[in-house]
């Protein structure tokens, strides 16, 4: 099994990434963990205080269960991996059964902070976007599908994802094998690291 972590700032496109490297593998050789459904469990809370929670911070997410979840799918297991709203900040009650694969993808912001996982990864990938970019691309998804309004989202901007990426996932980038420039679309990047994956596979 392959574990390959790709990493990088909210709206970097580690999700288009992502699906530009599994278009061309068979759907039975590849499964993707997202972070944010190991965001935690926040039940206990009303939603307008979920809502104040600072999600860009390594300790708003269950590594364990992360951890716990890759063993389990390098032991040849399948996992219930958790299914997040962004709507009600909270997991929901819904999981999805996910199959080990001969390629394991794990997305998010803070993957590799966390030195453990980071452990478990063959392949550590950050993408890069400049933080104007970024910030536009993050503007429009959290007012048109996430739940935020302008104000809220440059609010949260300022107090919580700018800080947190300077003091978590930009540091993070020192531990990339590959980085990939993506204030475009970078398809020389995407077949570069579709062929390493191919090597490793045979
Ligand atoms: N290279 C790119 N050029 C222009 N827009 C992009 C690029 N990569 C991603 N996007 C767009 O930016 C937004 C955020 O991308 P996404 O892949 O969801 O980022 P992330 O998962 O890192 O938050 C999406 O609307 C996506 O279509
Ligand atoms: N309820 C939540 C939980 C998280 N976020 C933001 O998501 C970002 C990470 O996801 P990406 O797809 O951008 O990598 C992170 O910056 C959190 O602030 C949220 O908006 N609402």
């Amino acid at each position: 099994m392959l574990i390959i972590g790709i990493a990088g700032g909210t709206g970097c496109g580690k999700t288009t990434v992502v699906n530009q490297i599994i278009n061309e593998l068979p759907d039975d050789e590849v499964c993707v963990i997202s972070q944010d459904s190991y965001y935690n469990d926040l039940s206990h809370l009303p939603l307008e205080e979920r809502r104040k929670t600072n999600f860009d911070h390594p300790l708003s997410i269950d590594f364990k269960l992360l951890k716990q979840h890759l063993e389990e799918l390098r032991q040849g297991n399948t996992i219930q991996q958790p299914v997040y709203s962004f709507l009600e900040c909270n997991r929901t009650a819904e999981t999805v059964p996910t199959e080990p694969r001969k390629v394991v993808i794990v997305e998010g912001i803070l993957i590799m902070t966390d030195p453990e996982i980071r452990k478990m990864m063959d392949i550590k990938i950050f993408v890069h976007a400049d933080s104007d970019e970024r910030l536009i691309r993050r503007i429009k998804r959290d007012v048109n599908e996430r739940g935020w309004n302008l104000d809220e989202t440059l609010e949260k901007y300022q107090s919580t994802i700018k800080p947190m990426h300077a003091e978590f996932i930009e540091p993070s980038k020192e531990y990339a094998d590959i980085i990939i420039p993506n204030n475009k679309h970078n398809t020389v990047a995407i077949d570069i690291v579709r062929t390493i994956i191919n090597e490793k596979l045979v």
